[in-house]
């Protein structure tokens, strides 16, 4: 009832410029924003200029990324990953609030995307920060385990092909230190995961692991109804 009256269009509406579990139509939305989003000027560059893509709904909400860049600043974070890039919204959120010798690996597999938003990186002084790798990004984590980088990270955000979700998890726990924290996007799925059907696989692995994480003893969880649903797993 209370997340039904907070989030009056939950599942629908999701907004152009940034998706969200909230209409992009609602007050309660834009009074969120209005009275929360200390948006970098770059951010909200690159934000307005993914909002003309075809495929614009796919970027993270900018509330959701504030949150996230507040908790890699609270942890200190040094080295991040990033499981899809898209245009680099939230690659550079990451990368303006790491340390200088800090370092985001940011993994996708569609160069186009990821051009839109690398000259802003640029502009923003960051570029150095961000490792991009355009190749799946199972290939990329295997790849970090075999160099040694297992428990080396401080946080990762999985954001890419939902099919892939559990094992995305599974890697980024091994690469994530103990009290590093991985954050799973659009665990709810604009409210598919209450009926997944059976031949929605992407679905269906969301919902997969949300369950396993519900009773999975090597992290603490948090579920928030933030744009289109976000995990927080705190590794312990
Ligand atoms: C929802 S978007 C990411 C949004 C992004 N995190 C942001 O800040 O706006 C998903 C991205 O995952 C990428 N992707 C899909 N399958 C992938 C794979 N197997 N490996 C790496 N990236 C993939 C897509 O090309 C797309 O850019």
């Amino acid at each position: 009832f209370f997340l039904g009256k907070r989030y009056p269009s939950f599942g629908f509406g999701i907004p152009k410029s940034s998706k969200s579990s909230i209409g992009k139509s609602s007050p309660l939305w834009q009074y969120i924003l209005d009275h929360s989003l200390r948006e970098h000027p770059i951010l909200k560059k690159l934000r307005l200029l993914t909002a003309d893509h075809p495929c614009s709904k796919m970027m993270v909400s900018c509330d959701q990324a504030q949150l996230m860049a507040n908790l890699v600043k609270l942890i200190k974070a040094k080295k991040v990953i990033e499981i899809g890039v898209f245009t680099g919204y939230n690659t550079l959120n990451m990368a303006l609030v790491l340390p200088d010798n800090g370092r985001v690996v940011a993994c996708d597999i569609n160069e186009d995307y990821v051009k839109i938003g690398k000259p802003l990186w640029k502009e923003a002084g960051v570029e150095h920060k961000i490792d991009l790798r355009i190749k799946p990004a199972i290939q990329t984590l295997d790849e970090l385990l075999a160099s040694g980088e297992a428990e080396t990270f401080d946080f990762a955000f999985i954001d890419a092909d939902k099919e892939s979700y559990n094992e995305y998890y599974e890697k980024c726990l091994r690469l994530i230190k103990k009290g590093g924290i991985i954050a799973i996007d659009n665990v709810l799925w604009s409210g598919r995961v209450l009926k997944p059907r059976k031949d929605d696989l992407a679905t269906q692995s969301i919902h997969h692991l949300n369950e396993k994480l519900q009773r999975d003893a090597r992290v603490n969880i948090s579920m928030l109804p933030m744009g289109d649903g976000v995990t927080l797993a705190f590794k312990l």
